[in-house]
This record gives structure tokens, C-alpha cells and sequence, in this order.
């Protein structure tokens, strides 16, 4: 006799949504998270098929080129302009922001990206290095890894393409002559944030903050943004300390950023100074361990 109950059970299985793997989360405490997400879409799964109604769970997956107002919750698409090759591994990512899209951030914010590689979805956090201007451009400064899985997705992007991006999330709650001195510390991608930031101050006359801006990268040749930076240490209050040739080389320091040189970073700031980190975690707590042995009291430090 047939009996249409395990056909059913098979539709409603085919329709639950599945449980992320902890490699699809990009780690970085957005609200709402992947796993959040999730929930919400099992809970919406549960009571559609309490009620028998699938029509309920529609809604869930929007068009890929659909422009929908940036949120934290919902993905929007921006359509990828340009790209330019900074470095072997690292590339500036230019995006048409849809107009009247209402993606305000503000310093440091990030958007989480969504991608998918082998049919699994992925989530993972990229800081946009300009502010969002009149022209609805977004650049990102991207380093792809050998076994990165967003980095193979993002390794197939080619101009025209629509990315789908949600957000903002985090970023640096800063105020014009907020603080004396800003240290910023990054390494290597770790200076996206600060890019937003040297910005703001150098481009507000009436922003008097001194700035010193340690740039951490493995060698000269992997130093992104080189005429920004130069451009930026230009301005009375702003120094930058990265490994540049030999014209630069009062400003260049070779080897690991140690205890001695954060010591001398400290000396040097014209104020007492506030500082900002931006790295891997390993960089991060690392550096934050260096200023706490030389004496930087806890409020006067932020991390990315
Ligand atoms: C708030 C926030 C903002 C970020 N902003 C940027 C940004 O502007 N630009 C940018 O390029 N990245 C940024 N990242 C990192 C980014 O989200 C991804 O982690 C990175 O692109 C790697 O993703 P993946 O899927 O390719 O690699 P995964 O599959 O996650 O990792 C694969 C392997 O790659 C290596 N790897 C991955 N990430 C790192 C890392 N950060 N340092 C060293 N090794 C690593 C590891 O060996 C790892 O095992 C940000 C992260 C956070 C949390």
C-alpha cells in the first residue's frame, strides 16, 4: 500500500536548513553570526512544517543580484568595479555600492562577505579601507591564503560580478582631539582599519591629534598602500614607521617588534599616547602583553 508519510518526511528533511560548520563562521562576534541565522531559519523550518505550510520558509534565499539596503542581517550585493594587485598575495577589491543603499560606517567597521565554495556557505569579515564616498565606491584590501577557503572563492572574482555583503559590524568609536596621541600598530592587512581612520584626522583641520603609525609587513616588497602611507606621513602630526628603502631608513626598524622598540615607540609620542592594535590574535596579544610591561594602562588601549 502506499503511503505518502516518508515522501513528506523526505521534502520537509530536503528543506531544513543545516547547521553551519565552524569553519563557515568568520569568527569575528558579529550579531546576528552565521549560527545565529540559523536558528532563526530552523525555528522558522520547525513551525512551517508544524503547520504543514512550506510557504512559510519562503523568503529565506534572495536573488544574488538583488540591491537590497546593507543590514546586518540581510546580504546585499555590491558589483565588484576593479581590481588591483598590490602585492603577490594581497589585492585592492573596488565595489559599486548600490545608491541610497544607506551604508553609512563609521571608523573600523567591518562587513562580513558571503561566499560559496564546494556548495558550503561561507561568512568571513573584511574592513572596507574607504569611507563610503558620493560615488558609492568600497575598497577593500584582501590577502588571499594558499589554503584560505574564502580565498578561493574570492581567487574566481572577476569585474562585473555581484559580492554579497552584509554588516556593519565593530569598528573604533573615535572623536575628533578625542585623544593627545594615537599609536596605531597593524600588521599586514591589520591596516585597513587604520586607513579610515589617518583619513578622517588628516582630512579634519581642526583635528589635532598626533598620530604614529607602526606598519608591521614581513618584507618591503610586502608594504601595501606605500603612497598612501608616505602621502599620509607628510602631515605635521602624522609619522609612519614602516621598512622603506634606504631614504626612509631613520624610519625603519628591522626585526620583531620588541619590547625595547615599543619602549622607544612609547618615548617618542609627543603625548601620552592611546593605542590601537590591528593584527592576527597571536600579533594582537603580543603587542598588548609589550605595552602592558611598559607601563600602558588598560584604558588607554583598543583592539580589532
Ligand atoms: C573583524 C575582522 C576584519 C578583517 N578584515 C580583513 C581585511 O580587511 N582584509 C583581509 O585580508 N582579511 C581580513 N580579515 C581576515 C578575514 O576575515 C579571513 O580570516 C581571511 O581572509 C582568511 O579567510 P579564508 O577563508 O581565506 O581562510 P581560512 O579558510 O579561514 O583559513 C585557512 C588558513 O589560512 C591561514 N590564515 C587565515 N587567516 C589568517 C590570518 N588572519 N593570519 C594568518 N594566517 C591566516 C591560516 O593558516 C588558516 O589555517 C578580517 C578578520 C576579522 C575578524
Amino acid at each position: 500500500m502506499y503511503d505518502g508519510f516518508d515522501e513528506v518526511e523526505d521534502i520537509w528533511a530536503g528543506l531544513k536548513p543545516k547547521e553551519p560548520l565552524p569553519s563557515q563562521c568568520c569568527g569575528s562576534g558579529c550579531r546576528p553570526c552565521i549560527f545565529d541565522t540559523y536558528q532563526k531559519e530552523l525555528e522558522k523550518w520547525t513551525k512551517a512544517k508544524a503547520r504543514g505550510d512550506p510557504s512559510l520558509l519562503i523568503g529565506n534565499n534572495k536573488p544574488k543580484n538583488e540591491l537590497l539596503p546593507v543590514s546586518t542581517d540581510a546580504f546585499s550585493s555590491f558589483q565588484l568595479q576593479a581590481v588591483e594587485f598590490l602585492t603577490e598575495d594581497t589585492h585592492l577589491y573596488r565595489f559599486k555600492v548600490p545608491s541610497g543603499c544607506g551604508l553609512v560606517l563609521q571608523l573600523g567597521q567591518h562587513l562580513v562577505l558571503r561566499g560559496v565554495v564546494d556548495g558550503l556557505e561561507l561568512q568571513r569579515a573584511y574592513t572596507p579601507i574607504t569611507q563610503v564616498n558620493a560615488d558609492c565606491c568600497c575598497e577593500f584590501l584582501i590577502k588571499l591564503y594558499k589554503d584560505g577557503l574564502m580565498s578561493q572563492y574570492i581567487r574566481t572574482w572577476k569585474p562585473g560580478d555581484f559580492m554579497e555583503w552584509r554588516g556593519p559590524f565593530g569598528g573604533f568609536p573615535y572623536k575628533a582631539n578625542k585623544y593627545g596621541q594615537l599609536l596605531l600598530i597593524a600588521s599586514g592587512t591589520g591596516i585597513a582599519p587604520m586607513i579610515p581612520l589617518l583619513q578622517a584626522i588628516t582630512e579634519d583641520e581642526d583635528d589635532e591629534t598626533f598620530v604614529k603609525l607602526v606598519g608591521c609587513f614581513r618584507n618591503y616588497k610586502s608594504i601595501y598602500m606605500k603612497d598612501f602611507l608616505q602621502e599620509q606621513s607628510h602631515f605635521w602630526n602624522e609619522e609612519s614607521l614602516e621598512n622603506l628603502p634606504w631614504s626612509y631608513r631613520d624610519k625603519t626598524h628591522l626585526g620583531r617588534l620588541d619590547f625595547e622598540l615599543i619602549n622607544a615607540l612609547l618615548k617618542a609620542c609627543q603625548k601620552p599616547p592611546y593605542t590601537v592594535i590591528c593584527g592576527s590574535v597571536e600579533f594582537n596579544n603580543d603587542v598588548l602583553k609589550l605595552l602592558r610591561r611598559a607601563g600602558l594602562d588598560e584604558d588607554s588601549c583598543f583592539m580589532f
